[in-house]
């Protein structure tokens, strides 16, 4: 699969999109992330042990800061834009994320989830956790974007905040879209329950030839249907302490975890997300990019909430960078 390191305008219906983000500096790198800030209750049996930010915008934007703060110091700003939604009673306004990165404020409340912890996970990919959604915020709609060109866009919901026609807008805006499938399949039985559905049958699912990749977890992917969704667009199944699988229409590559020792899993998909996309902006393969996400993804769950990250760790961007052969990058 050739990935062009090259933007192109062109985004034509029905046009099989490749990952067209320039490995070249400048203001045409600008990203765009659209999801909402939540309130996560975190639960172990039966008691609350952690109250945090959450929402994907939140675990995403802290990597894409941490990963290109010389970027953001040169020029005086943050080199990507988060559309977010909360409620009056967001409690986390003055967190490092939605500080650098302000909400919308809506009068509906702040999304909110509280995550339900079983003891023990039976296997890497086995859920270790239930989600219930006790409350939510307005969607996101295509007019709350700004109206301007993107380099790159990530499309993170966590509670059906990514309406179809804002997903549509996002790629009508960016060059490559990235999308959590979580924003896509999620659906909530009357006590908030997170439950899925088949990407195929959602409206999302025309969109996917647009999309330049969709990171799915294992419990997600059997939704996302991984053989059908291959042949849209490159699919990426994260398998918690075992590292993630790419698939595109024609081949597939395992990359390998990073070890890590876990205390609380909350955000590693999305901590994985961002640090693939920073990878593939850093100009490296997509294996070596889910490398980083990998490095991310494990970094994640070694910490309770949105992490922090030693300048040290970022260190591994000479590492990959060293084995980037050149601008044209292959799969
Ligand atoms: N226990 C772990 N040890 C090391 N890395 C992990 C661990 N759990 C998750 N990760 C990293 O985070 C990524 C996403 O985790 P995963 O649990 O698959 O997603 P989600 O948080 O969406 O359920 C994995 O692909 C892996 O890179
Ligand atoms: O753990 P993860 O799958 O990467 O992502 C999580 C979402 O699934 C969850 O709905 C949200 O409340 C968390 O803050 C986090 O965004």
């Amino acid at each position: 699969m050739l990935l062009a390191a090259e933007p192109d305008d062109a985004h034509e219906e029905g046009e099989n999109q490749q990952l067209l983000i320039t490995t070249k500096g400048g203001p045409g790198l600008e990203g765009l992330v659209v999801g909402s800030y939540c309130h996560d209750v975190l639960i172990r049996g039966g008691r609350v042990v952690g109250e945090t930010l959450g929402g994907a915008a939140a675990f995403v934007s802290n990597v894409l800061d941490a990963a290109s703060p010389q970027d953001a110091a040169l020029n005086g700003t943050a080199p990507f834009v988060v559309v977010a939604k909360v409620g009056h009673d967001f409690v986390y306004a003055s967190a490092p994320a939605p500080a650098r990165h302000p909400p919308l404020l809506c009068a509906s409340p702040t999304t909110s989830f509280h995550a339900q912890f079983s003891e023990t996970a039976a296997s890497a990919h086995a859920p270790d956790r239930e989600l219930r959604r006790v409350r939510a915020c307005d969607p996101i709609y295509p007019a709350d974007l700004p109206d301007r060109r993107f380099a790159y866009g990530l499309a993170v919901g966590v509670a059906g905040e990514v309406l179809p026609e804002t997903l549509e807008r996002m790629i009508r805006l960016c060059r490559a879209v990235l999308v959590d499938a979580q924003a896509l399949i999620r659906a909530f039985d009357g006590d908030g329950a997170v439950g899925h559905v088949a990407l195929d049958d959602t409206p999302y699912a025309r969109l996917l030839p647009r999309v330049a990749f969709v990171k799915a977890s294992s419990e997600e992917a059997p939704y996302v249907g991984v053989e059908t969704t291959r042949q849209r667009c490159c699919v990426i199944v994260t398998e918690g302490r075992d590292g993630c699988r790419l698939y595109w229409d024609g081949g597939e590559a395992r990359v390998a975890p990073f070890p890590a020792v876990q205390v609380d899993p909350t955000g590693a998909g999305d901590s994985f997300l961002a640090g693939f996309a920073t990878g593939l902006l850093w100009g490296l393969s997509a294996t070596d990019a889910a490398l980083l996400g990998n490095f991310f993804g494990a970094a994640a769950v070694s910490q309770v909430g949105v992490p922090t990250f030693h300048p040290k760790m970022l260190q591994l961007k000479k590492y990959l960078k060293r084995r980037q052969q050149n601008d044209i990058v292959r799969v």
